[in-house]
């Protein structure tokens, strides 16, 4: 069986299984590698994010991809509400679009289950005066993903989903809300395979999307033994395993890169074998869980691995 180039979400449109990422993507980068990723790279597929800060340029490199030929209706854009926006969804979204340069996008997520304070000292990351993050306690994520429910009507947003959603979360929201989430977008690779969450959303029907494949900022997992070894039995690049290591597992994946010639090596497909996946879910078993994005949340998330006081 071939190595698929899209999953079928739970509305019935396709995404491809492979998308760039674009968080850190820094000034004067990001738009040659949207347009790179788009018009060389083969890509269809790209994640953005409010909190990134970046979407403006983003918006520059899918006007320079449309210009070269792209499409719209052939390419897969996802962007993610922000906290301070909770209670204004309509609005965050419509600031995305704008930077974007689109009048729709195929998905939209709830980026953190978290609201903060819509009018505190900073438009992403209000903090009160002790340094933690500023919650918007009057307002909870289940309101957030009603408002979001309702964006679907507009037009504006082809699927809804959520972002760092552990199974309790997740079953809180199914429980008191209508629409199932298209997506959970969560961090994953065979230092966190979070078997209980993957399991959960694909019982609920649920496509889990994997960030952080490569471990993040530097790619830290692309040193790893095991998993070189099995590039080496493949004469493949050490990320092209990391990467469909997901694939393989029916989940799609984001991997983020402004340099040309990486951004085209990631996207390749690459079936792995039965004893292949053994070996890289064993890797947490015998090294110990790693989580690579921890940001200072004041909450509990419900993730096994991350016990935050509340
Ligand atoms: N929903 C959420 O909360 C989150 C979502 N995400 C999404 O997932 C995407 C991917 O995750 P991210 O955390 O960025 O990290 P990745 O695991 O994709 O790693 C990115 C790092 O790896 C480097 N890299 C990429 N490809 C290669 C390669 N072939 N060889 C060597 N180094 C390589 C990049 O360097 P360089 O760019 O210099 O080439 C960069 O430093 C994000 O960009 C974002 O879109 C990520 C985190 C949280
Ligand atoms: O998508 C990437 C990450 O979730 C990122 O958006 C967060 O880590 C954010 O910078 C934060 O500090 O909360």
């Amino acid at each position: 069986m071939s190595v698929p180039t899209t999953f079928k979400l739970n509305t019935g449109a396709e995404i491809p299984t492979i998308g760039l990422g674009t968080w850190q993507s820094g000034p004067g980068e990001v738009q040659a590698a949207v347009s790179h990723a788009l018009l060389k790279g083969g890509y269809k597929h790209i994640d953005a994010a409010y909190c990134y800060g970046n979407e403006d340029e983003v918006g520059a490199g899918l006007a320079e991809a449309f210009k070269g030929g792209v499409k719209r209706e052939d390419i897969f854009v996802t962007t993610k509400l922000w906290s301070t926006y909770h209670s204004r969804a309509e609005l965050g979204l419509d600031k995305s679009l704008k930077s974007l340069g689109l009048d729709y996008v195929d998905l939209f997520l709830m980026h953190w289950p978290v609201p903060l304070n819509p009018n505190g000292n900073h438009d992403k990351f209000p903090k009160l005066a002790d340094g933690s993050r500023d919650l918007q306690t009057d307002w909870t994520f289940i309101k957030t993903y009603k408002e979001m429910e309702k964006l679907l009507s507009t037009g504006k947003v082809k699927a809804i989903g959520v972002s760092n959603f552990s199974v309790p979360f997740l079953k809180s929201l199914l429980s008191q809300t209508t629409i199932v989430p298209a997506v959970n977008q969560i961090e994953n690779h065979p230092f966190l395979p979070q078997h209980d969450v993957v399991d959960y959303c694909r019982r609920n029907g649920i496509l889990i999307t994997a960030y952080s494949p490569l471990g993040s900022a530097g790619g830290p997992l692309l040193k790893e033994e095991a998993v070189i070894k099995i590039a080496q039995k493949y004469n493949v690049a050490v990320g092209t395993v990391l990467l469909n290591y997901h694939i393989n597992r029916g989940n799609v994946v984001l991997a983020k890169s402004v340099t040309p010639s990486r951004i085209e090596e990631n996207n390749k497909l690459l079936k792995l074998d039965g004893e292949d996946m053994e070996a890289l879910n064993k890797i947490h078993q015998e090294k110990g869980t790693k989580r690579f994005v921890t940001p200072p949340w004041p909450i509990n998330f419900g993730f096994p691995d991350w016990k935050q006081d509340v």
